[in-house]
């Protein structure tokens, strides 16, 4: 989940989102067979069943084609939609086709609603406890809007000691057997899928696994924007968002394509990798829906902790840790939402524990939140599934760019390059008081610069750094376009919002509905900066 962003190498700190790190393939070709029969994989309980001729041809058709498509970069917002639309209909079929599988691993959605869920967690706590987790203020809850979450259960202090998860009860790579964790740790992948990988092996283990009362405890279906739907997405076009939401999508439909073909189509596939990646498939039953159903787990629920921490002997000799910092899933502490404040929680060497205090005074029956981190509202709704209407390191980031065709390009990007932007750049709006990043300001202003202004300030980039600020002393007429162009920008930006959304209906809270409500909100929380930006840069068009 990233919730932690300090760089303290006692403190966890927020991992990057999910990227890329798997595609590529091998040199070994993997051996897929087509036979209709069920075959025992290697965790020997469960039972991965293989596609019969056809529905393997059709699969192999249908992913050929995503690969294919997926590999194209876009090259303009209407190239990324398109492409969107048509790899969102190949999964489809292909999620349609891959059912017998997905069933083998994958409960159903109903299997782990919020309150079935709920019905697993004294069995969830009885092994929580067993493993050492410690915590005498909270219980977990199904709460409305949160799906489930922790609720205090006596007043609980500020910076009181709330939960405290020992080493060996967070799950990481490191939990599994060292076959399966070289297996993984051959992938040229981030250490955030790597934690997707050994989820998905600890999930087909089913009921041998030591970890299945905690992975039965987590939804069997996100909020994250590889569950939504081309109309929900299509409520976000021309937003800041869009595109990195789609983008996401891709990735993780390439990424997906990549390891099937490593499987099943080996003649296909390129790279070094292709008989892990391959094995891997077929081995732990991965197909598309499994695959992001993992990756939004590891997305929603991550954290970095050091990647070992043991106590040496009972005589009190030193502890031993590893403090390079590993992705992983800490049981029961994840079942906080997020509420703004500060980050509390850290790993504490001496203990071997992670450690969570309360950022703030909360009464018996409150729900308990934690800070997940300074982030966006892009940021939480592309990686967390939700928005935070309360964020106060929101802005909107928006894409400039110098025209190739542009005679005078070359000596705005000299200047540019003085103040480290590149010559496309994705730049900030902010919220109230600042509304134009500085970054943003001195870019409009390098455009707007005729030959000797551009001439001027190239002879003496050390004082470039002056156009980022808003009294930069500029001729009057200079100045005047730079706040005319961002004024333009903005009420293009905001003319996206000009169509209203049709009203939702609140009755009930199932996974659309709070989808529906995340873009909702993030419509608004957009539209309110940029609305705010527009009404500060109108002011100083008039001076
Ligand atoms: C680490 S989990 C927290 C427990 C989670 N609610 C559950 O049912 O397992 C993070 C997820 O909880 C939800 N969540 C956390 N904080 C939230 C918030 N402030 N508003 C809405 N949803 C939130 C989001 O779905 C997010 O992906």
């Amino acid at each position: 989940m990233g919730k932690n962003k300090r760089n303290n190498k006692n403190k966890n700190k927020q991992p990057p989102p999910p990227a890329a790190g798997s595609a590529g393939g091998g040199a070994a070709a993997a051996t897929a067979t087509a036979t209709g029969a069920a075959k025992n994989n290697s965790n020997e309980n469960r039972t991965i069943p293989e596609l019969s001729y056809r529905p393997r041809r059709e699969l192999n058709d249908l992913v050929s084609k995503l690969l294919a498509l997926v590999e194209v970069q876009p090259e303009n917002p209407n190239e990324e939609w398109n492409q969107y639309i048509q790899m969102h209909e190949l999964l489809q079929r292909i999620i349609v086709l891959e059912e017998p599988i997905k069933q083998a691993v994958l409960p159903s959605e109903d299997d782990t609603s919020a309150a079935n869920r709920l019905a697993r967690v004294e069995r969830f706590k009885e092994w929580a406890e067993s493993r050492g987790v410690v915590n005498t203020a909270v219980e977990i809850a199904t709460i409305p809007g949160y799906e489930l979450g922790l609720k205090a259960i006596r007043d609980i202090k500020a910076e009181e000691k709330v939960i405290s998860v020992p080493h060996h009860t967070i799950f990481s790579m490191e939990s599994l057997p060292e076959t399966e964790r070289n297996l993984i740790d051959n992938f040229s992948a981030l250490g955030n899928f790597k934690l997707v990988f050994a989820l998905i092996i600890e999930k087909a283990r089913g009921d041998q696994s030591a970890w299945k009362p905690y992975i039965d405890v987590l939804p069997a279906k996100y909020n994250t924007v590889l569950y939504y739907t081309p109309a929900q997405m299509q409520k976000l076009r021309r937003t800041a968002v869009c595109s990195v939401a789609v983008r996401q999508c891709r990735l993780i439909a390439r990424q997906y394509a990549t390891m099937y073909t490593c499987a099943h189509l080996p003649a296909k596939a390129t790279g070094t990798e292709i008989a892990n990646k391959g094995a891997y498939f077929t081995s732990y039953g991965l197909c598309y829906e499994v695959y992001r159903w993992a990756v939004s787990t590891v997305m929603t629920r991550q954290n970095l902790v050091p990647r070992k921490f043991q106590v040496k002997g009972a005589s009190g000799e030193e502890n031993v840790t590893d403090d390079e910092p590993v992705s992983a899933l800490i049981p029961f502490w994840d079942m906080a939402n997020h509420g703004s404040g500060r980050i509390t929680t850290f790993f504490d060497s001496t203990a071997g524990e992670v450690s969570c205090n309360a950022q703030a005074a909360c009464s018996a029956g409150e729900q308990f939140f934690i800070y997940y981190g300074d982030r966006t509202n892009t940021e939480f709704l592309v990686n967390n599934g939700f928005v935070d209407p309360d964020n106060r390191n929101d802005y909107v980031n928006i894409r400039l760019g110098l025209s190739p065709t542009d005679p005078l390009a070359e000596k705005r990007a000299i200047i540019l390059a003085a103040l480290g932007i590149e010559r496309k750049a994705t730049l900030r709006v902010l919220p109230a008081p600042v509304y134009i990043h500085g970054d943003l300001l001195a870019f409009v202003r390098v455009f707007n610069m005729s030959s000797e202004q551009l001439d001027h300030w190239s002879s003496n980039l050390e004082r470039a750094r002056d156009l980022q600020y808003i009294d930069c002393a500029l001729e009057t007429d200079h100045e005047r376009s730079t706040w005319q162009y961002l004024y333009e920008r903005l009420r293009l930006l905001l003319a996206a919002f000009d169509a209203p959304l049709p009203a939702i209906k609140d009755d009930g809270k199932d996974s659309n509905q709070d989808i529906e409500l995340t873009i909702q909100q993030y419509r608004c929380q957009e539209k309110s900066i940029l609305a705010g930006a527009l009404q500060y840069v109108q002011e100083h068009c008039k001076v």
